[in-house]
């Protein structure tokens, strides 16, 4: 049997930020994942996810100073060095709250404009978008005010000005705490949609009950990974915190 390529590997990862030399915020982190899989990533508040996220996709330490150790593979990039032009061709991180990630004046603006920094042609940005709005179902909302949809469409907008680069691995940070239950419907949806269409998710979630469908539990306890399975042997074991 053909052994499957793992798409992300992080062995003995270590991170302390440059504004807080002093203290350690990840510790020894050894884990890989395979693609078109769901990664939930939990733990208590402070614990490091979103630390973690942020090194696989670049943002720490090139827009975020710190001092990381070990070794990060995305893709077969090294998030540290290669231009996040082509890390968020290759991993969308989709910010924890949408506000932030949302400016264009229309749901089709906001889905075009990634595709239009690359500089492709119009008619390959147009065929991007109405992919993706026929994936995520939005096509009615194409000439909406983004900032007027409820929580749940915005996840999906934001989520859609992310797919539209096409990358192979998306991030999604706290998807679900901060929408109502029809917007939790809308998100856990969108998730088994992704993975079915061959992406690869990583989802940061306090809530993980919710993410029981998820190939794998990442589990971080003050920055050091307590975990890593399958949810029933994570619980079977009593993993948990
Ligand atoms: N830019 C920064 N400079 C210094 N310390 C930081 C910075 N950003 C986060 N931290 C600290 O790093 C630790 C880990 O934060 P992080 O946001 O990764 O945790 P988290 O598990 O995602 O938490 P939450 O679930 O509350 O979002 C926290 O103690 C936080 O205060």
């Amino acid at each position: 049997m053909k052994e499957e390529k793992t798409i992300l590997q992080v062995r003995d990862l270590s991170f302390f930020y440059e504004s807080d030399p002093e203290r350690e915020i990840l510790s020894g982190i050894t884990f890989s994942i395979f693609p078109k899989s769901i990664t939930a990533v939990i733990g208590l508040s402070g614990c490091g996810k979103s630390t973690l996220c942020q090194i696989l996709c670049g943002i720490i330490p090139q827009c975020i100073a710190g001092t990381i150790t070990g070794e990060v593979r995305v893709a077969e990039l090294d998030p540290r060095t290669e231009p996040l032009s082509q890390m968020a061709v290759t991993i969308g991180y989709m910010m924890q709250d949408p506000d932030r990630q949302l400016f264009a004046s229309t749901v089709e603006d906001e889905l075009a404009f990634g595709p239009e920094n690359l500089m492709l042609p119009p008619g390959e940005i147009r065929r991007r978008v109405d992919e993706v709005m026929d994936l995520l179902e939005i096509r009615h909302l194409a000439l909406k005010n983004p900032g007027r949809l409820s929580g749940g469409q915005k996840q999906l907008v934001a989520a859609g000005a992310l797919l539209t680069m096409e990358p192979d691995i998306l991030i999604m940070d706290e998807p679900v705490s901060h929408v109502d239950a029809q917007g939790r419907k809308i998100v856990l949806g969108l998730m088994k949609k992704l993975r079915a269409t061959g992406k690869t998710l990583l989802v940061v979630e306090h809530d993980y009950e919710q993410l029981d469908f998820a190939d794998q539990w990442l589990v971080i306890e003050n920055g050091r990974l307590r975990d890593f399975g399958a949810p029933e042997e994570i619980r079977k074991k009593g993993g948990l915190l």
